[in-house]
């Protein structure tokens, strides 16, 4: 059974400066979430042509990623990645297999991806403490990069990380680097090539195939394990990386009226996913039974994945 939620007053909260802290490295949790002015390298969050260390591996990222994520391959993954017949394990086991992994594809952070999930839900239940549902989506939203490990086949980091975007359609000129997708053999598909592609307008993000990664893997492996998170939850782990959307507002064309609302929900939690980001390390051993708590609500004890 999913359970119902009341849908968030706000659309998208923007940095205020009454928010503002002043030290990149302070996670201040005190009095509710602050978003910080600049990231760990000291520039503003999502500046993909900042000059800073991660810049150029970052770009070399995106090349891959925008040659490489097609219709085909997408199809292909999902038949592959679908069966979910790889491993059976817990959330929390999941959580630790993550523990070596370093996104290629962040300028923000180079921390492992355990940090970064424990900062994201504990940031959301700083300011949303009766939200629990959301807590949990902070912690769980990233677990499909799992992908990278050798259990899972070791996929490249273009297959699993980065912002997504639909595929069967035309490549929107808001996503990062945009220039690399005209080294992608549907740029020039007339198939695939316009505004709508092989869709039609208002057909509901669901009848739409993103480009293949964590989110949409972690959310095929939530649902067919029949988790009791809202839909809205569902949806945020699903299109989180589509920042193309939630960010630019492209692709709105494709959304119904479902999606007009998870939507809401999904920019709610994109403030905490970004600017959370921080080096400011959580003690994972004092959070651990909250969120054992959380995970046993929602979820069976064992996955396939
Ligand atoms: O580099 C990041 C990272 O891979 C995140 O997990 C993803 O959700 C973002 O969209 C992306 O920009
Ligand atoms: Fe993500
Ligand atoms: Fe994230």
């Amino acid at each position: 059974m999913t359970i119902a939620i009341e849908q968030p007053e706000l659309g998208i909260e923007v940095p205020t400066n009454k928010n503002i802290t002043h030290d990149p490295n302070e996670l201040e949790l005190e009095e509710g979430f602050k978003v910080p002015e600049a990231n760990t390298f000291g520039q503003t969050f999502r500046d993909y042509n900042a000059h800073s260390e991660r810049k150029e591996s970052v770009e070399q990222f995106y090349r891959l990623q925008h040659i490489n994520q097609n219709y085909d391959f997408v199809k292909k993954m999902h038949e592959q990645y679908g069966k979910l017949n790889r491993v059976e394990m817990s959330i929390w086991e999941c959580c630790e297999l993550l523990n070596e992994f370093v996104d290629e594809s962040d300028p923000d952070l180079d921390e492992p991806q355990i940090e970064h999930l424990l900062q994201t839900a504990e940031a959301i239940r700083k300011d949303h403490p009766d939200e629990d549902w959301l807590h949990l989506v902070g912690l769980i939203h990233d677990l499909g990069k799992v992908l990278l490990h050798h259990k899972f086949g070791a996929l490249p980091q273009w297959a699993v990380v980065g912002d997504t975007f639909p595929v069967g359609c035309a490549f929107d000129e808001s996503c990062v680097h945009y220039k690399y997708f005209k080294e992608n053999p549907d740029y020039n598909n007339p198939k695939y090539n316009t505004k709508n592609g092989i869709y039609t307008e208002g057909c509901g993000l669901n009848n739409v195939m993103m480009s293949f990664g964590h989110d949409d893997y972690m959310y095929h492996v939530a649902k067919e394990n029949k988790t009791t998170l809202p839909s809205a939850g569902l949806f945020i782990i699903r299109y989180h990386s589509f920042y193309p959307l939630h960010r630019s507002g492209a692709y709105t064309h494709l959304m119904n009226e479902e999606d007009v609302e998870n939507l809401k929900w999904l920019q709610v939690f994109n403030k905490y996913d970004l600017y959370s980001k921080s080096k400011v390390r959580i003690d994972v051993e004092k959070v651990k039974p909250y969120y054992l708590s959380l995970i046993e609500k929602y979820f069976p004890a064992k996955l396939k994945w």
